[in-house]
């Protein structure tokens, strides 16, 4: 495994609004995530977690600084390419799921691999099933799994067309205590057995602690960052940039 950095923010900036109204959700944010690494990003409402997640994915356009995957120059691409660089390098699961209800359990991890034109591998989508632990669940449609279950899949179908970096926006936000425990704890077994990248923003300090390193963001910038912290360091930080 190479360890050279998977995402890259260069100086990013971004404004939304102008003149009286500009808002500067990211002031100059420099960082970068280490390949086979897990980042997790937090800060108090409205610090540019998620516009930095958005900018990062290029699912919004910064207004200044660069934005490389790999190397794939994501603040430069092109609308094809962007939609070229999503279906092939990077993975996003949202706080609720977005799973199609009429599809299975299969067939929602089969869709990337159908939008992207390519043959579906059934045993693949199996063995990513099998991955998030829910090999026996693949002929089951959304609303016969519990949330956690829902929340396990769309990973899966994050993951299917193996990404280059997963970015995860509150992965854990609708879900209660256990199912929690359970999706951070294979996402953690994504990253330390297959080398997966992940970047998640998350509000929960325990959801924090299971990624190797935690940026705070406030005002958009990056205030601060700890290497596998504790929750309680985490909260206790979240504390004081929140006061
Ligand atoms: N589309 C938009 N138009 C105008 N302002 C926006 C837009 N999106 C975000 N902002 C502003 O940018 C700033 C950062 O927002 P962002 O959603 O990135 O913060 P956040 O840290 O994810 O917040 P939260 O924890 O509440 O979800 C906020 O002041 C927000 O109001």
């Amino acid at each position: 495994m190479d360890s050279a950095p998977s995402l890259r923010l260069r100086d990013v900036s971004r404004t939304y609004g102008r003149g009286d109204h500009e808002v500067r959700a990211l002031d100059h944010v420099t960082l970068d995530c280490e390949a086979h690494t897990w980042t997790a990003v937090m800060g108090p409402s409205g610090s540019g977690k998620s516009t930095l997640l958005h900018c990062a994915a290029g699912l919004e356009q910064v207004t200044s600084g660069d934005v490389w995957l790999g190397h794939h120059q994501v603040s430069a691409a092109s609308e094809q390419q962007l939609t070229q660089l999503r279906r092939r390098h990077i993975g996003f699961v949202f706080q609720s799921f977005n799973l199609m209800s009429a599809l299975t359990a299969e067939q929602n991890v089969a869709l990337p691999l159908r939008l992207a034109g390519q043959r579906v591998p059934h045993q693949r989508v199996r063995e990513v099933l099998a991955s998030v632990g829910l090999g026996q669940r693949g002929r089951h449609r959304p609303r016969e799994l519990s949330g956690g279950q829902q929340q396990r899949v769309a990973i899966a179908r994050a993951i299917v067309t193996r990404p280059d970096i997963l970015f995860a926006d509150e992965p854990t936000g609708a879900l209660d205590t256990g199912s929690a425990r359970t999706v951070l704890a294979m996402l953690r077994g994504l990253v330390d057995a297959q080398g997966q990248s992940v970047v998640m923003v998350t509000h929960d300090p325990t959801a924090a602690a299971y990624a190797d390193r935690v940026v705070f963001l406030a005002d958009g910038r990056v205030a601060d960052w700890m290497v596998r912290p504790s929750a309680a360091a985490i909260a206790a930080r979240l504390t004081e940039l929140e006061g």
